[in-house]
């Protein structure tokens, strides 16, 4: 069964935020770009702003989509939807992550990334050179 999860790469002054795994949480201690699973009757917009309410406390606008990955896992596989998204207000709190980084574009490749998140992260620099 594929499990269809989006992710926000949300900027803000010329960094992303990036979230880091949980000891307790699949995939523990790699990085990641916060996000969830799709629920039922959710579209990937609504299930990408729900998650990044729920789990950091912000309220962000999807602005662009970039590419989806599939990703297999040894028990389950992934597709991996991701966004840019602008950020509006909030302040983080964190309710399920180790921590977050606010990193520059320079450090995004220093990171022990889920493995699905290597093509993103690619992804998301190639975009960043040609604007
Ligand atoms: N949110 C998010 N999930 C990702 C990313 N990359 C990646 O492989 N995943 C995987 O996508 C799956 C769904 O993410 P989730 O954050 O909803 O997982 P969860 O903790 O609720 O699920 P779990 O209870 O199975 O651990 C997880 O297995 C997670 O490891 C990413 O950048 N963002």
């Amino acid at each position: 069964m594929l499990i269809k999860v989006t992710c926000a790469i949300i900027e803000q002054f010329g960094r992303v935020l990036i979230t880091q795994r949980s000891e307790t949480m699949t995939q523990a201690l790699l990085w990641e770009f916060p996000g969830g699973k799709i629920e039922e009757g959710e579209t990937e917009t609504e299930c990408l702003t729900r998650e990044i309410t729920e789990e950091l406390n912000l309220i962000v606008t999807p602005t662009q989509r970039l590419t989806p990955v599939q990703q297999q896992y040894p028990t389950y596989t992934i597709e991996l939807i991701p966004y840019i998204c602008q950020y509006n207000r909030g302040t983080i709190q964190l309710a399920e992550h180790k921590t977050y980084h606010w990193v520059t574009l320079a450090d995004l490749n220093d990171y022990a990334w889920c493995p699905a998140d290597l093509p993103i992260v690619k992804e998301y620099l190639s975009l960043q050179l040609t604007v």
